[in-house]
């Protein structure tokens, strides 16, 4: 099921939804001691981050991580890594802990192993948000890459992989479905007319190979809230 939350400005969106998640981190905290939320990158987010960052919440007890990476330097302008230390672990929220997913230069199997059991210590995750892009890609699900069916395997145990893209640049490291899908709550955060209509097409049918996105807005077990501003 999906719950559409429609702004009339990108500025109202970003204001409403760091409101929402600073409330969700917070009871997460008082219920457990500890919270969790992974962040798409993008363009999209980047005002969200800015507002996210002044919310004075205990972020001493919260570990930020992305949905995905690219396999890129952290000092590169396309690595999400360098996006959300500029844009989200500034301010109040540069007490929180990040959990990276370019720890290493090389992009191993044996490397993956070891990323995802670190993960697992905060996993299922409290919060995702997730980006799509205009082929229905969400996280680093690519409909293109030949690790999609991989990436979208519903029996899989959570995990953190690698997909070549071959519509996008660079390799990439993604959480998979399995583990994105646990979210206690999970967001697609899609702003201009353009992604809107992407939405309509993904609802259209269920082939979510074609679509990644569709597998999240489609499961009958878990709501996805949808935030969209023009
Ligand atoms: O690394 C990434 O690029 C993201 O995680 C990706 O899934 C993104 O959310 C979409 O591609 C939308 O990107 P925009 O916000 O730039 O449209």
């Amino acid at each position: 099921m999906n719950i559409n939350n429609t702004f009339r400005t990108r500025n109202m969106l970003d204001q409403k939804f760091a409101q929402r998640i600073a409330k969700q981190l917070t009871a997460a905290i008082s219920d457990k001691g500890y919270a969790s939320i992974a962040f798409s990158g993008g363009s999209t987010p980047k005002g969200l981050f800015k507002e996210l960052s002044n919310k004075n919440i205990d972020w001493s007890k919260v570990t930020i991580t992305l949905v995905d990476d690219r396999w890129v330097d952290t000092q590169n302008t396309d690595s999400n890594d360098r996006l959300l230390k500029e844009n989200l672990l500034q301010n109040y929220a540069a007490n929180a802990t990040f959990f990276s997913l370019k720890q290493a230069d090389a992009l191993t199997e044996q490397y993956l192993t070891n990323l995802t059991d670190q993960a697992n210590s905060f996993l299922p995750l409290d919060v995702v948000i997730l980006g799509m892009g205009e082929d229905g890609h969400t996280a680093s699900i690519f409909p293109c890459s030949a690790q999609v069916h991989q990436g979208l395997d519903e029996n899989a145990d959570p995990a953190l992989i690698k997909v070549v893209p071959t519509t996008a640049p660079y390799e990439r490291v993604t959480f998979n479905y399995a583990a994105l899908i646990q979210a206690s709550h999970l967001y697609l955060h899609v702003v201009g007319q353009s992604k809107q209509d992407v939405i309509s097409q993904a609802l259209a049918n269920d082939d979510a190979v074609a679509m990644p996105i569709r597998a999240f807005l489609q499961n009958e077990d878990k709501t996805c809230n949808i935030f969209w501003a023009e």
